[in-house]
């Protein structure tokens, strides 16, 4: 058993978390620059958490250009075990109303101007991505937030777009239509993917702002509908979080999932052709099997 470590990346309009004891917001320097903002640590039920807000305080990095690998480097750093990633989408369910919220259990990915991956030339590995989120966490997740009084949807797929525009109704229609789509966001690609390298167990929970631009009833999405439910999103966001420590406990065994050992057999990179500068980046993600 290790101590569990819950890291909450919240997303638009999830700053901040209250009610940690001995909140302090640290700076963990890593390898791969600088995190999005400092990292509030503190306990919650006698667990240890940590929350980082994606775009930062005063959201100031777009979704490009959010620091991914710093991100997941930073919070594996601090100890880390099970991260709870929180985001705004649009929805692509008539179902999946504005207020609702999906425990997310697929990813398309369609970044394309983003570092993805800790690994390469140098070290090369190569994770499974089949199953990227944590089966364990989401059950938590759906929990708490059927505590709270959330209407959540357990599994659905997030389609993870480039942005910052947001995406043109062929191209809304295209995703739900043709791709099976069920939501719609700009960053858990790749954080999720770059979760599984450094072998941390993630969950998304998504929070529908808007129908994206396909609804007949609803037009094109904008900011001001977006705004329009944030902030009852990232209350009830809040709540869920609240709720998780309890659930997860202080204390956890080895992932039933595998999600804690997906490097085991992916390094490719022969051990006398590592790069020691690269290995030296991965201490933390992947010090486990590099030693
Ligand atoms: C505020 S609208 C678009 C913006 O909101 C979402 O951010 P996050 O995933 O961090 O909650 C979406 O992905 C876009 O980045
Ligand atoms: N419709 C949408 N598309 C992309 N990201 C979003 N975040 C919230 N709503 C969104």
């Amino acid at each position: 058993m290790t101590d569990t470590m819950i890291g909450v990346i919240g997303g638009s309009g999830l700053y901040e978390i209250d009610g940690l004891q001995a909140a302090e917001w640290v700076t963990v320097e890593t390898p791969w620059g600088d995190a999005s903002d400092q990292i509030l640590t503190g306990t919650l039920d006698g667990v240890k958490m940590a929350f980082l807000p994606r775009h930062g305080r005063g959201h100031v990095h777009s979704p490009t250009e959010v620091p991914y690998r710093a991100n997941i480097d930073a919070l594996k750093r601090l100890g880390v075990t099970d991260v709870i990633s929180v985001s705004a989408c649009g929805s692509f369910r008539e179902e999946m109303a504005p207020g609702d919220f999906v425990i997310v259990d697929q990813f398309i990915d369609r970044t394309f101007a983003r570092e993805k991956s800790f690994f390469g030339t140098g070290c090369v590995a190569h994770v499974s991505a089949a199953h990227p989120t944590c089966q364990r966490l989401g059950d938590a997740c759906q929990t708490a937030a059927k505590d709270a009084g959330i209407n959540v949807h357990r599994g659905g797929t997030y389609l993870a777009m480039e942005g910052p525009q947001f995406s043109t109704v062929a191209e809304s229609k295209m995703y739900r239509e043709s791709w099976g789509a069920d939501v719609i966001g700009m960053t858990n690609m790749p954080e999720a993917k770059l979760a599984r390298e450094a072998e941390l167990c993630y969950a998304s929970v998504a929070m529908v702002t808007d129908y994206d631009s396909w609804h007949p009833g609803h037009g094109a999405v904008d900011i001001s509908a977006i705004l329009a439910t944030l902030q009852g999103n990232s209350n009830n966001g809040a709540e869920l979080i609240r709720r998780l420590p309890k659930l997860l406990g202080d204390q956890r065994a080895t992932c039933p999932h595998g999600c804690d050992r997906a490097l085991e057999y992916a390094i490719m990179t022969a051990p006398e052709k590592r790069d020691p500068a690269l290995l030296a980046k991965l201490d933390a993600v992947a010090g486990r099997v590099l030693g």
